[in-house]
């Protein structure tokens, strides 16, 4: 299948789940985070705020915060292609963007230069069982990776359901290095992935 066809058939599926099973999944979700170990050697976590049948992330980012850890949460200029990252101490600061996604707001968020994060939970459309992804199509998330180093570990995080077999890649392409779903946390064979 072409990317185009995974990205509506996941869409699909992922848009399919109840409110209910949303919730339960995300908190599943939420608590396979709890328990990554190594959460507690980072400091600088860049984390996304869902927006439509996403895992929800409030509560993650809410205990990010609780933990003392400098938060960064994104803003796209879709103009310029381009997503930078903000620090956020309060979620209810948040603003809807014209796309209808809670954003940092540039006016009280500082800018955080990404080469200081040092994890990424990513959002995603549909994972394959190599790490490789696929997003929205804007292409974001393969640009931060090609422009951060490959150790800082990125992990997806998704519904089961959008776990796929095999995504075709392009050589832009960008892998996650794991992937936490409501059945836990699977590590891929990426040379540089280490968790
Ligand atoms: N929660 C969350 N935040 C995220 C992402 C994400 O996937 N999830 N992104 C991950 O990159 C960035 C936002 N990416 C986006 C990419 C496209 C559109 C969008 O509205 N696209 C149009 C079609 C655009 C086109 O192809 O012309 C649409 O869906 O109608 C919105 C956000 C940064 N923040
Ligand atoms: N490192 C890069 N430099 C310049 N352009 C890039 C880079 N990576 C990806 N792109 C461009 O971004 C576009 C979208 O890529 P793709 O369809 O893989 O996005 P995606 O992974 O679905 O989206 P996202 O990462 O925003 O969730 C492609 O047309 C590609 O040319």
């Amino acid at each position: 299948m072409e990317k185009n066809e995974i990205r509506k058939s996941v869409l699909g599926k992922r848009n399919n789940l109840s409110h209910e099973a949303q919730c339960l999944k995300s908190e599943a979700i939420f608590e396979s985070i709890k328990n990554l170990a190594f959460i507690k050697e980072t400091t600088c976590v860049a984390s996304f705020v869902n927006f439509k049948s996403e895992v929800q992330t409030d509560a993650i980012n809410q205990w990010l915060l609780d933990l003392n850890k400098i938060l960064l949460l994104p803003r796209i200029d879709p103009s310029r292609k381009i997503m930078q990252f903000y620090q956020v101490t309060d979620l209810n600061q948040l603003i809807v963007s014209p796309y209808g996604i809670r954003e940092p707001n540039p006016l009280i968020h500082p800018h955080h230069p990404s080469h200081a994060i040092d994890l990424v939970l990513t959002p995603g459309v549909a994972f394959d069982n190599s790490g490789y992804r696929i997003g929205y199509g804007g292409g974001y998330y393969d640009r931060l990776f090609a422009s951060i180093s490959e150790k800082v570990p990125r992990i997806g995080v998704a519904f089961a359901i959008q776990s796929v077999p095999n995504i075709p890649t392009d050589t832009y392409d960008q892998p996650v290095h794991a992937l936490v779903t409501e059945n836990g946390l699977k590590n891929f064979k990426t040379p540089t992935a280490s968790l």
